[in-house]
């Protein structure tokens, strides 16, 4: 199978679960079969879930490719598998979690970090962009986060590595506009995929060494149950992700930036609201550590900021 006339060649990184899997799978099966999909993953031998729910698109708009964005090999090989070498959209998803107090994390282990989120991601750019700059068209899609735009306490080393993606991609914009390439960031809050499990499974298997007793009671009997509430209560299903995504594609004229979730925006606008920074920081104190009554208060206050009824009250007044 190849893409035939017309057809959009989208490659998406990390489809073996999450949002890849189900990105890769919703534009197979666009109506107008406007994209073949290079569906890649590190390891093919978790390619089952994804053939399944490809179903009859598999080897028509869908093929399943092995790719590791930390190995350079990996991704030429990918890259040198595809007809002429041509990828129209690149789609950035892949990417790895990590959360808990930095004192009991390992400088490999942060490092792993941004080896995957960032560099991971610059060297699949790197890859297709002077192919992109000869034909004068592409689009590179990156799956930031909110959490490229707002640190989460407890999630420093994650929250920087896509704190760099977002200085990498607004540096890089500007002079890819000039070869009419177009760069956008899709930026979730939390999404219910493997990426939760994933951390927990990785908290419970560390002691925390090197971290106080203080610090590890904040991380486990604050933050821990906190954080699973908001996944639980404000969590988004991949599939969301994987529209607005497909929306972003679509775009004749793409935004460079894209937030999935309106509830996170009044979130990350404090710290344009107020330049000392104190409002963001301050704000996410007393939604932490007052957590209980004023915790469930304020995630409902900010519920009622942003739900739909209102916004579609205060747009379009009937
Ligand atoms: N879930 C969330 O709450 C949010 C997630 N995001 C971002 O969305 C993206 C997708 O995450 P999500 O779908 O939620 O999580 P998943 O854990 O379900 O998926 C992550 C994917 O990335 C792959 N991956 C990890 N390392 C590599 C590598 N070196 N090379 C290739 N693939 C790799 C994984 O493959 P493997 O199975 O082999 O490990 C997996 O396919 C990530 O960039 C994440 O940061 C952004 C906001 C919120
Ligand atoms: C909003 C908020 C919290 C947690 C947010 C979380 C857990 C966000 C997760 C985002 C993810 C997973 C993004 C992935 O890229 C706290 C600190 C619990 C309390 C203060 C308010």
């Amino acid at each position: 199978a190849m893409a035939s006339g017309g057809q959009r060649v989208v490659l998406i990184t990390g489809c073996s679960s999450g949002i890849g899997l189900r990105l890769a799978v919703l534009l197979a099966q666009d109506a107008k079969k406007r994209y073949y999909v290079v569906a890649t993953m590190r390891d093919l031998r978790k390619k089952g879930r994804l053939e399944e729910e490809a179903g009859d698109t598999l080897n028509k708009t869908l093929t399943i490719r092995a790719l590791d964005v930390c190995s350079d090999e990996s991704v030429t090989q990918c890259l040198d598998g595809i007809q002429d070498r041509r990828v129209d959209v690149l789609i950035n998803n892949a990417g790895i979690g990590q959360i808990g107090p930095i004192e009991s994390l390992g400088m490999p282990e942060m490092q792993k970090v941004f080896e995957t989120n960032f560099f991971g991601a610059v060297r699949m750019i790197k890859a297709v962009l002077p192919d992109m700059k000869r034909r004068k068209s592409g689009h590179i899609v990156v799956m930031s986060s909110v959490m490229g735009l707002q640190g989460i306490v407890f999630n420093d080393i994650y929250s920087a590595s896509k704190f760099a993606m977002e200085g990498f991609c607004e540096s890089l914009a500007v002079q890819l506009l000039k070869f009419n390439i177009n760069v956008s960031l899709i930026e979730p809050g939390p999404v219910n995929t493997e990426f939760e499990m994933k951390l927990m499974e990785e908290v419970g298997k560390s002691e925390f060494p090197g971290a106080d007793a203080d610090t590890v009671h904040y991380f486990k009997n604050v933050y821990l149950p906190a954080s699973h509430e908001i996944f639980v209560t404000l969590g988004q299903s991949p599939d969301t992700v994987a529209k607005a995504t497909a929306r972003v594609i679509e775009m004749s004229r793409p935004v460079f930036r894209c937030q999935t979730n309106a509830l996170y925006t009044p979130l990350v606008a404090m710290k344009y609201a107020d330049e000392s920074g104190n409002l963001s920081v301050r704000t996410f104190y007393n939604l932490l550590f007052n957590y209980g009554t004023l915790f469930h208060l304020s995630m409902s206050a900010l519920r009622c900021l942003t739900c739909s009824c209102f916004r579609r009250r205060s747009v379009y007044p009937s």
